[in-house]
């Protein structure tokens, strides 16, 4: 049943699901831009026609120029005498040492120089539509990008027509810290395994309905909500999901700004699938704004591409050499050897990309395995150059830089257990460099003069991400399978607590709440209507007053489950609360059960029947011990995840007291039970013997 379906049919967004071609192809982990359902027209090397014209006259004759040229063409201004080795000719005859970086990347070589500190908030009003403290852009057509409009926007064509002050407003304000989640449709195997899609998601709002079972073995549904700054559904392209992240933040790093876009989430998320068309359909608009707006301003595009792997670097457009981290005198981070390269039409990138890909999972043999251990960092950059006159040689300065991570599966850093030592190390450095990443998010967004970008090697070669004027996109992906829900549960607490981070965002919450069901644990959740997972039928549920007497009431069996929440506060999350007044009823039943008189015994079928219900109750004690532990456990696990400063230790540490209290009234509830049965197995003896048998 497609649950999804029937329950967000409201949404524009929630059409009947389907699935992709590719999805349904068993190649999960193609290159990048090997599918060509990803490359659409508008990231295709030839501009689309329309595109042309939006350019005006000169500006289409520009463009088409720039296409065309191959990779030396009109770079012989930006040579640099240090230029590396050619790479190999497989870029075709044209390659020139004119084209590459001198092998030793600068990734903080800001020139200040340059061009005049422009604030961000400028950006589009003040530097893209009108001429630049007396750096005059020659065309006077401005260049609009779409802004975070979300889902179902106009197409490409429109972009630049519709340029009102409101759109220009929109673009100023490009949030520093995005946080997007990008729900995968469900895929083959799946479906084979009838897994369900728990997944419902409403607007910029998600709800994992997550299935547990009591310690009486019937089954409930907890639902876990989120909200965040953009939910994209199944039904999303990579277009709109290029829309949605990637495109507002183009512009303003022609203004100083560093921008970094990642994917998060377990292997076999989607965040290759994701990120694979993004850096090319960046580089078209980069591209176009180098041809247009910034025709003649002296701007190149450099496009890098390498992997952390082992928390070692390897570059991906060098046959995987190994790189080496340098910092320099003024603590500015160089690495070492790094091939850049310079570009200047859209199918130069997509040949480097295609190339990097190609690199990243033949040098790891291959596997899909291997991809998910490593984090794939692609770089443009744009730089500009000055000319030199008698004193000062010719510079070129990097000006802003957009980097895209696909991240390592997160589900990675937690093979930290696993018996091979080499998984282990990798899973420590995974683990490290997540929640390193998360931290220096979190300190860039409070403005903090200190940026732990120590913390890992991935955060280390990011440095230049986190100083200085900076944005970040950060994709959350998730399957929408039953399978997977513990997984999407550490995807979707990660996100949420490096949007939480954000000042001033208090959109966060995961509010969780509970459906009992009264279907044993024999009937699938899965059978059930999808209306099932409405919140009403928690109280019908609760209708059903046909007890067994010595069933302890719901309250004793709901699960108590804490979670990490944002600046510490961290809620035990209990039944829907409009059921207490019925589990009160329950409760009063429990309570009086000691008075319960014994039926009279008289036959061993009898004692049998007690002694069976004690045999229940101790198991029943043992789980409500081992469930205890695995809260612990996890809870442990979350809280070592959330590397929280201590400020929410206490109060975490104080909300565990509250929940091992409570289990322990649970198991001093069965003890009194026990004695009960023990008072009514002793009547039972004396019975017995005074009946002489
Ligand atoms: N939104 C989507 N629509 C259709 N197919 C998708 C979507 N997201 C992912 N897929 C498919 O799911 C499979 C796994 O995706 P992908 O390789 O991107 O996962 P991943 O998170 O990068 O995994 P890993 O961490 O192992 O590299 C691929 O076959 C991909 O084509």
């Amino acid at each position: 049943m497609n649950r999804q379906g029937q329950r967000s049919g409201a949404s524009a967004v929630h059409q009947p699901r389907h699935y992709s071609e590719n999805l349904l192809e068993p190649s999960s982990n193609a290159s990048w831009l090997h599918s060509h359902s990803n490359i659409h027209s508008s990231s295709s090397f030839i501009p689309p026609l329309q595109d042309y014209n939006l350019y005006g006259g000169g500006g289409s004759r520009m463009y088409r120029n720039s296409v065309q040229r191959s990779f030396s063409g009109g770079s012989d201004y930006y040579y640099d005498a240090e230029a590396s080795a050619l790479p190999k000719k497989k870029y075709g005859e044209e390659v020139s040492p004119a084209d590459f970086s001198p092998g030793l990347l600068d990734i903080h070589s800001f020139d200040t120089e340059l061009l005049p500190e422009m604030p961000a908030s400028d950006v589009s009003d003040a530097t893209l539509y009108q001429p630049t403290l007396g750096r005059g852009f020659d065309d006077a057509e401005p260049y609009m990008l779409s802004k975070q409009s979300g889902r179902g926007r106009a197409p490409d064509n429109n972009l630049m027509s519709n340029v009102s002050s409101t759109d220009k407003e929109k673009s100023s304000s490009v949030a520093k810290i995005k946080v997007v989640v990008r729900k995968r449709p469900l895929n083959k195997k799946e479906i084979a395994k009838n897994e369900e899609d728990i997944i419902e998601t409403i607007s910029n709002s998600l709800t994992v309905h997550e299935t547990k079972l009591k310690v009486d073995l019937t089954q409930y549904v907890e639902k876990h909500e989120f909200v965040f700054d953009a939910v994209l559904n199944e039904e999303v392209t990579n277009d709109e999901v290029y829309r949605e992240t990637v495109e507002p933040i183009v512009p303003i790093i022609f203004q100083r700004t560093k921008a970094t876009c990642f994917a998060y989430g377990q292997t076999g998320s989607g965040k290759t699938y994701t990120m694979k068309p993004l850096p090319l359909k960046a580089s078209r608009d980069i591209l176009r704004l180098m041809h247009h707006t910034y025709k003649n301003q002296g701007f190149q595009l450099f496009v890098s591409f390498f992997e952390i792997y082992g928390g070692k670097l390897f570059d991906l457009l060098n046959d995987r050499k190994k790189l080496c981290m340098r910092e320099d005198g003024k603590q500015q981070v160089c690495i070492v050897g790094l091939q850049e390269y310079q570009v200047s039409d859209v199918e130069m990138i997509k040949e480097l990309i295609d190339q990097g890909n190609a690199t990243r999972s033949t040098g790891t043999t291959g596997a899909n395995e291997e991809s998910s251990r490593s984090h794939a960092i692609l770089q443009l950059a744009i730089k500009r150059s000055t000319d030199g006159n008698g004193s000062k040689p010719p510079r070129v300065a990097v000006i802003g830089k957009l980097s895209f991570i696909d991240l390592a599966g997160s589900e990675r850093g937690a093979d930290t257990t696993d018996n091979d030592k080499q998984t282990r190390i990798e899973g420590a450095e995974i683990n490290k460099s997540l929640l390193a990443l998360k931290e220096c998010i979190r300190a860039l967004d409070n403005d903090q003069g200190h940026i732990p970008f120590r913390g890992s090697k991935l955060t280390e070669v990011l440095r230049d991400s986190f100083v200085g004027n900076s944005r970040t996109v950060m994709i959350s992906c998730i399957s929408p399978s039953s399978g997977s829900c513990e997984h999407t549960l550490n995807t979707l607490r990660y996100a949420d607590r490096v949007k939480s981070l954000s000042k001033g965002h208090n959109s966060k919450k995961e509010t969780i709440s509970s459906i009992n069901l009264k279907e044993s644990i024999t009937i699938p959740v899965s059978s059930f209507p999808a209306s099932a997972y409405e919140d009403h039928v928690a109280d019908a549920s609760l209708e059903d007053n046909d007890v067994d007497e010595f069933s302890p009431p719901e309250e004793y069996y709901e699960e108590v489950k804490p979670s990490l929440k944002k600046y510490g506060k961290i809620e035990p999350s209990y039944g829907v609360t409009e059921d207490k007044s019925k589990k009160q009823n329950n409760q009063i039943k429990w309570k009086d059960l000691p008075n319960v008189e014994p039926k009279t015994v008289h036959s061993d079928d009898d004692l049998n029947a007690l002694l069976k219900e004690e045999e229940d109750l101790v198991n029943a004690h043992r789980k409500q011990v081992e469930e205890t532990m695995n809260i612990v456990r996890e809870e442990m696990n979350l809280l070592v995840e959330a590397d929280q400063p201590g400020n929410q230790l206490d109060d975490y540490v104080t909300k565990l007291n509250a929940i091992l209290t409570q289990k322990a009234a649970g198991i001093l509830q069965l003890q009194t039970r026990l004695a009960h049965f023990q008072k009514r197995l002793k009547e039972h003896n004396v019975l017995v013997s005074s009946n002489g048998y």
